[in-house]
Parts: structure tokens; C-alpha cells; sequence
């Protein structure tokens, strides 16, 4: 595949890297901090590109999700903090006939992760001594909190779970309520992402944790979902690909 790279920052530089070790050639590295090859996603640099794997920040998202709409080039997206443009966005896409696929996490481990978290969740429905919480760390150049992971594991616990119905993210100047699930985030160092889900009682205390050692589990889930991509035609998100990857 001819792939375009949009943001040339940490996660680029890593993709780019998965990209050559599995065969595929890098079209265009398009990155507005000055980084890549040219500042700006244009129609004339889309020529010939197989696939876009952005992992951008979500200011300029709309903007180049446009382009590549209109020249139906398909794109995985990374970038988290966009929840708020999810429906244009995928009018966008689907106005076009194009294709997206989008995921907060694209690590596997992250999946296995969601899968016990949301197992959890539901154990404890009749054991209300069990309550759950979450607590998320990054390093300290990541720009949105809470995480977009941190907040897809948050709908996981709603769903499963029947006492917790809204997510608290901010500072507490009374106790918890019992329908709240706290979702607190640190920022500091290197630390490429750790999310931790705590379920505590009187007697004990059960943690579950994705610990990213690197970002390399996180490049090469792109790569893979922007390969599995190739004939498709729609909006997708990771956990179409991760579901037929894990066999589901
Ligand atoms: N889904 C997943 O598995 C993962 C998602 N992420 C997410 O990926 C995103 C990037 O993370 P990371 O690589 O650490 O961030 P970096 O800041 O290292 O890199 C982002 C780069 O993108 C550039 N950029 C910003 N807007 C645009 C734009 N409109 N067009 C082209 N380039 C642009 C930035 O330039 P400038 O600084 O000048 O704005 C910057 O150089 C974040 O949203 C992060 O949360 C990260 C890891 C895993
Ligand atoms: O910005 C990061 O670094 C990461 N962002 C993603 C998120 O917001 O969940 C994924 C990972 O945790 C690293």
C-alpha cells in the first residue's frame, strides 16, 4: 500500500516505522507542526495514496477528513478528543461514499482489556459492596484528557453495569454518588498510557490494568486495521477489525 502519514509526531514516526518493516511505502508525510514532507493535507498530494493513517489533533480533523472524503480515499483515524464531531463526521463519510475507520486504542491488548472490563462491570450488578472506578496516567505532552480510551472504557462500564449511569471527570467538592463512575487522569513523564479499572469492597480490592509498554502495539494495530480496510467501503470503527482479528 501507498500510505499518506498526517501528523508526524510521536504515533507517525512509529506507524512509518511499522509501515516499512511490512512492506508498504510511504506516499506523503503531511504534519502542520513542520515535521513531514508538507504542512497541509491537499487534494494534489492524495494522488496515488492507497490509505490515510492519521494521528493528528482534533483542531484540523474535520478539514482533512473532507479531502479525504472527497477523493474517496480511505482513512484510519487515531487522533482522540473529537467525540463532539462524531455525526458530521460520519455524514461526511457516508455523503461521500467513502471510508473511515476510527478507534481511540488500536493496541490488541487494549481490546483484551474492554473485554474484562466490561465482564467485571457486569459481575458485580447483584454484589453492590463492589463499586468501580477508574484511574488513567499519560505522559506529560498528551493534550486531552480524560484519554479517548479512558472514555470508551467508561461506556463499557455504563453498558454493563446497572448502577453506574454518568461519568464524574472533574475536581469533587462532595462525595460520589452511588450512580457516578469516577474517571480521574495524571499527566506527567514518558508514560505512554497506563488504564487501570479498580473494583474495591470492605473485604478486597480486584484491578485490572493495560500497561502500554511502548507505542508499538498501538502503530502496528493501525497498520493492520488500514490493511483489513482496503476493500471495504463505510464507516468502521477498531472493533469491526479487532472482532474478526480475535475471532469473536
Ligand atoms: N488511537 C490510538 O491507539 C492512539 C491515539 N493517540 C492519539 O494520537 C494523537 C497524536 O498523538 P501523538 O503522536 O502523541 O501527538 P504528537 O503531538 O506527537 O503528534 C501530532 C502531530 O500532528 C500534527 N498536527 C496537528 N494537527 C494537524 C493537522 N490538522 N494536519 C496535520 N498535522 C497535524 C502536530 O503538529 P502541531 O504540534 O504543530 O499541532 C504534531 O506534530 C493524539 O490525539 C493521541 O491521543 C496516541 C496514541 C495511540
Ligand atoms: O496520547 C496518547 O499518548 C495516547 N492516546 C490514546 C488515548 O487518548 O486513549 C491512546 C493511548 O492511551 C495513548
Amino acid at each position: 500500500m501507498n500510505v499518506m502519514i498526517t501528523g508526524y509526531g510521536r504515533m507517525g514516526r512509529e506507524i512509518e516505522n511499522i509501515l516499512i518493516q511490512r512492506g508498504h511505502s510511504i506516499a506523503l508525510r503531511v504534519d502542520k507542526g513542520g515535521y513531514g514532507d508538507c504542512t497541509e493535507v491537499t487534494a494534489d498530494g492524495l494522488k496515488g495514496v492507497d490509505v490515510v493513517i492519521e494521528f493528528s489533533l482534533p483542531q484540523g480533523i474535520e478539514n482533512n477528513i473532507r479531502l479525504y472524503a472527497q477523493s474517496k480515499t480511505p482513512v484510519v483515524i487515531g487522533t482522540t478528543g473529537w467525540d463532539d464531531k462524531k455525526d458530521i463526521i460520519k455524514d461526511i463519510i457516508l455523503n461521500n461514499k467513502s471510508t473511515l475507520l476510527y478507534g481511540s486504542n488500536f493496541s490488541v491488548g487494549a481490546h483484551i482489556f474492554f473485554d474484562l472490563v466490561s465482564k467485571a462491570a457486569g459481575l458485580i450488578n447483584n454484589t453492590p459492596e463492589y463499586d468501580i472506578m477508574m484511574l488513567e496516567y499519560h505522559h506529560n505532552k498528551k493534550k486531552d484528557s480524560p484519554s479517548g480510551t479512558a472514555l470508551t472504557t467508561a461506556e463499557k462500564i455504563l453498558k454493563n453495569n446497572n448502577r453506574k449511569e454518568k461519568i464524574w471527570t472533574d475536581k469533587l467538592d462532595r462525595a460520589i454518588d452511588d450512580n457516578e463512575l469516577h474517571v480521574a487522569s495524571v499527566r506527567g513523564g514518558q508514560i505512554p498510557g497506563i488504564h487501570t479499572v479498580t473494583l474495591d469492597s470492605f473485604a478486597d480490592s480486584i484491578q485490572i490494568t493495560h500497561n502500554a509498554r511502548n507505542r508499538s502495539g498501538f502503530a502496528l494495530g493501525a497498520v493492520m486495521a488500514s490493511e483489513w480496510l482496503q476493500d471495504k467501503k463505510g464507516f468502521f470503527t477498531v472493533e469491526d477489525f479487532i472482532e474478526e482479528l480475535l475471532k469473536k
